[in-house]
């Protein structure tokens, strides 16, 4: 069993994922405790019945370094870098998608004459038009059920913003280059695209609609026909690459979950009033 410093000495090339392709090619002047363990047989075997996690906590240079071709653990050590070969295909398919899919980027784009209606898209999934929406909506309402779903669904917007946000901020993922800045009311971390702000909020306001207004099947599938346009037309202004938009879709799921777990009854907004008052 290694000693802890030893574990750090066999981990020193850094994340496990960025040292997985380049630790069993430097295999010329292994440390030599590892030469130790490898060219010893009952160490070798001791070596191998350990977990799969243990063994990538270890230094992988034994077996392969003493000319027998790949080991076992080359494999499992080879793991994180295919992962890492997949991440970047997909991102690089990702990017290329977006780039021709983008095809409403600018007036002279292929479909530059269809830009008018993305934007009168990407205007109906702004933060703004919904939080003054529901605003004036629950001023407006008269029961207390009507209310309490504006009010729930204002919070929703609110948290959605503030989580979108946090995300964009830690990711800081570029807008596609072929984009241009021309959206309305942003805040700063708007130039990040990662995740799509309008495709987060189309999935919670679509679910959010479905779950509480009652809304005749035509309208049902206008609502989910509208956060699908929504997301698109994302896409098609360049605005963001199609990651960007799913992994949104993914997240406004999810933040509706949120909201139902976080809702406020009228018992819980009386109590609240209470205490203002
Ligand atoms: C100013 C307010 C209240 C909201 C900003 C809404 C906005 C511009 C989000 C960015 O969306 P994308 O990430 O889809 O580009």
């Amino acid at each position: 069993m290694p000693s802890p410093k030893a574990k750090n000495a066999g981990r020193s090339g850094g994340s496990p994922v960025l040292g997985g392709l380049a630790k069993p090619l430097n295999r010329s002047s292994p440390p030599q405790h590892l030469q130790r363990q490898g060219s010893d047989p009952t160490t070798a075997r001791l070596r191998a019945s350990e977990s799969p996690t243990r063994r990538r906590g270890s230094n992988s240079s034994t077996g392969s370094a003493s000319g027998q071709g790949p080991s076992e653990e080359d494999g499992i050590r080879l793991n994180p870098s295919l992962i890492r070969v997949s991440l970047s295909s997909l991102l690089a398919i990702d990017l290329w998608l977006s780039k021709r899919l983008g095809v409403c980027a600018c007036e002279d784009s292929s479909c530059g004459s269809v830009r008018p209606l993305m934007k009168l898209l990407e205007v109906s999934g702004h933060g703004i038009p919904w939080l003054v929406g529901a605003a004036y909506c629950l001023y407006k309402s008269d029961s207390a059920a009507g209310q309490e779903v504006m009010l729930n669904l204002l919070m929703g917007l609110l948290l959605d913003l503030i989580l979108v946000g946090f995300v964009k901020a830690v990711v800081r993922r570029r807008r596609p280059a072929h984009n241009q800045m021309d959206m309305f009311a942003t805040f700063s971390v708007d130039r990040y695209s990662f995740p799509s702000g309008h495709a987060t909020r189309a999935a919670m306001c679509g679910r959010f609609l479905l779950a509480h207004l009652v809304l005749a099947p035509p309208l049902r599938v206008l609502v989910v026909l509208w956060v699908g346009l929504v997301g698109l037309s994302r896409v098609l202004l360049g605005r963001h690459n199609v990651t960007d938009v799913l992994f949104g879709f993914w997240m406004g799921y999810c933040q509706y979950n949120l909201v139902e777990m976080m809702w406020l009854s009228p018992q819980t907004l009386q109590g609240l009033l209470g205490q203002l008052a």
